[in-house]
């Protein structure tokens, strides 16, 4: 059986704020849930009643604290995202922000901080990251994968969570005191629960419809 037959998804968002002139990016340092201990876009699970980019608007907002106009907000891909075994695959429509309102701030969830293009932290990023990142960087948009993650054997899991339970308990007292950003980020280095076995990226797009098929759904690049 396919270990990677899937069977439903979920439809997740991820924002990139960009500061063009100063060859920055926005990261969160995620505390919690998904992804934990990783630098990433920011971004969550779309509700239901809302687009893609709806969803992204808001999670931003929620998440660094800062908004963006809709024709700010562009379309950068879509990737999907499988996991052995797992038969709900994630499709994460991506999307970059070159202009934003207000004041960036920390939340429960997320520790944002700027970071120079040339010093992105890409090994305590999702393992994918550098693979398309630095062609969002570049502006070759728009793009769609999928990426396939296996998950690490019993031995290394078994250090990965004593490791994540350890540090969510300093993680829920960081979270208790942190309500303003801090000048010294919290970055611990953690083992990641998964590696990237394969990956298909597509950057010419030219010949797919505005509505990309993604295994038997469908998946819009309008918004
Ligand atoms: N392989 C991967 N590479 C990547 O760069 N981002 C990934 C990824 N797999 C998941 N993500 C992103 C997509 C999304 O922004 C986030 C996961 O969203 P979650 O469902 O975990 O959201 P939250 O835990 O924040 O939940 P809600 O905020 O309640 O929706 O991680």
């Amino acid at each position: 059986m396919d270990p990677f037959r899937i069977t439903s998804k979920k439809v997740l968002t991820l924002v990139m704020v960009i500061d063009k002139d100063q060859k920055k990016i926005l990261l969160g340092y995620k505390k919690r849930g998904f992804g934990a201990h990783l630098w990433n876009g920011f971004g969550g699970k779309v509700e239901p009643g809302e687009t893609p980019k709806e969803g992204a608007h808001r999670e931003l907002e929620e998440e660094a604290g800062i908004t963006v106009t809709p024709e700010n907000l562009k379309k950068a891909g879509i990737l999907l995202f499988l996991f052995e075994n797992d038969p709900v695959a994630l499709e994460t429509h991506i999307y970059t922000a070159y202009e934003h309102d207000g004041q960036i701030r920390e939340c429960d969830e997320m520790r944002p901080q700027w970071f120079d293009f040339a010093a992105i932290p890409f090994d305590q990023m999702w393992e994918d990251d550098k693979i398309w990142l630095p062609l969002l960087l570049k502006g070759q948009d728009p793009f769609f994968g999928r990426m396939y993650f296996k998950r690490k054997s019993i031995g290394e899991q078994e250090q990965v969570d004593a490791i994540s339970s350890a540090s969510s308990s300093a993680d829920a007292t960081l979270a208790n005191h942190s309500t303003t950003m801090t000048s010294t980020p919290f970055t611990k280095a953690e083992p990641k629960p998964f590696y990237m076995s394969d990956y298909h990226l597509e950057l010419d797009l030219t010949g797919v419809p505005k509505d990309v098929a993604l295994d038997g759904t469908v998946a819009s690049f309008e918004n």
